[in-house]
């Protein structure tokens, strides 16, 4: 399966758009607002302004790592390099479509019945599109689809399962039992003037379906106040190395990886020794200084770990400590015991930025992956929990500038684990 979100997935139909937006700036705003997904479709336009479209809203989706299907034409989705296509029951055969595209490419299919869309699956589609769930004025033509048939087309499916058709604020809690992958929509967010808001408001809504089981935490600067504690790891690291970075670099540094950091130090500062060697240090620097010094919890966390136990909620780090330095930490600060599993990614030998690791977690605590949080305040090492489908929340640090190409992927935002937003949104309680 490819590693695509289909959590919020925006239909374009440039008639409809409010009076203040362009096809650009409604994708643009859309992107901003949570959307994971678009989808080009522009039923009345001419091929080559199909094509120029499609040029402009690539661009876009590219700045944003958004994925971009073309609606009906596989030769404008060849043209401009689309992620992938989208094919009605009218629309060139599958199998088709296939080999023309290649196994690169996502091809979803329009299905409005179990049969179609296990036909569908099949055939080697990537996702099927199920509707119309609701009759809507933007597809007049299309047959409806009822939830019970959505629910048994989710339970029967291994393909992510969206649906489309008359979605939006009030409709979206009534899809709640089939508990599908995504939702594909078109007016409800071409038509408002403020789409990065509509587009929150509609994904927040959908997201709230799925019950927090599971919740990811990240331990520095997140569970943990210790950023003062790298400060003076980062000042040990420079006089131990006899080497100086500036306020620049400094402020940088909070936004790297430790290899990214070590590659940087290395090359910057001639040294002589090896991303390993660096590593090494700064493993034996911070596993001094959290033994030195007074470790404090983010406000609010140890009642919010309390809570979710007592709700049974399962618990897991994802952490770039090796095990060496979680220990400490977590000890030391009492939660150890809290966590069902704690991932090293370091240790595990993944990157953050990766879903592999996310999955991984998933697998162990045996929740699926929609009904985990993470919980983490470098958006820079979250890609790959929104990549594995996960919701995720900004815990904010004063270290991280808070300006990222990948900050559209932000469901949530937080300054701290008292925020009443947690238990009243984020961690929905009733189900
Ligand atoms: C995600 C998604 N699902 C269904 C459709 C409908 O496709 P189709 O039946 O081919 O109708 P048109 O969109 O081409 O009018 C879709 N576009 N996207
Ligand atoms: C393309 C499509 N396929 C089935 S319904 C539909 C239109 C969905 O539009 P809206 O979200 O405005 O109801
Ligand atoms: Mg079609």
């Amino acid at each position: 399966m490819k590693n695509i979100d289909y959590t919020m997935y925006y239909v374009t139909d440039e008639d409809l758009l409010s009076s203040n937006h362009t096809l650009e700036t409604s994708v643009q705003d859309a992107i901003l607002g949570g959307c994971t997904m678009i989808q080009l479709r522009e039923k009345h336009s001419s091929t080559l302004d199909f094509y120029n479209k499609a040029i402009k809203i690539k661009a876009i989706c590219d700045k944003y790592n958004i994925p971009l299907i073309i609606n009906d034409r596989i030769d404008v989705a060849l043209a401009i390099n689309a992620d992938g296509v989208h094919l009605g029951q009218d629309d060139m055969p599958l199998d088709i479509a296939r080999k023309i595209m290649g196994d690169g490419k996502i091809i979803g299919i329009s299905t409005a019945t179990l049969d179609e869309a296990l036909i569908a699956q099949q055939g080697g589609a990537d996702y099927v599109g199920v509707g119309a769930m609701y009759s809507t004025n933007t597809k007049t033509d299309a047959n409806l689809t009822t939830i019970n048939e959505l629910t048994k087309i989710k339970n029967n499916l291994k393909i992510p399962v969206v649906a489309i058709g008359g979605i939006n604020l009030d409709t979206i809690p009534a899809l709640k039992p089939a508990q599908i992958d995504g939702v594909a929509i078109v007016s409800a967010i071409s038509m408002q003037e403020d789409t990065v808001s509509a587009t929150r408001k509609l994904k927040n809504t959908f997201l709230k379906q799925y019950q927090t089981k599971g919740v990811i935490f990240d331990i520095d600067g997140t569970l943990l106040e210790t950023m003062n504690i790298w400060d003076n790891v980062l000042l040990n690291l420079m006089n131990t190395l006899n080497i100086s970075y500036t306020e620049d670099e400094i402020q940088k540094i909070w936004n790297m990886g430790f290899a990214e950091l070590a590659q940087f130090s290395i090359k910057k500062f001639k040294l002589d020794m090896s991303v390993k060697e660096f590593w090494q240090l700064i493993k034996k620097l911070s596993v001094e200084e959290y033994k030195n010094s007074k470790i404090h919890l983010k406000k609010g966390a140890k009642k919010l770990l309390e809570y979710l136990k007592e709700k049974g909620v399962k618990l897991a780090i994802a952490t770039a400590l090796c095990k060496e330095q979680y220990e400490i930490v977590l000890t030391k600060t009492g939660i150890i015991d809290y966590f069902d599993i704690i991932a090293s990614s370091v240790d595990l030998k993944m990157e953050k930025s990766d879903r592999q690791i996310f999955d991984y977690i998933a697998k162990n605590l045996q929740v699926p992956n929609k009904n985990l949080i993470f919980f983490e305040d470098d958006i820079n090492s979250s890609t790959g929990a929104k990549l594995a489908g996960l919701k995720l929340c900004i815990v904010s640090n004063k270290k991280y500038n808070g300006n990222s190409k990948f900050d559209a992927l932000i469901d949530y935002k937080i300054d701290d684990f008292e925020n009443k937003l947690i238990y009243d949104e984020i961690i929905v309680e009733k189900n």
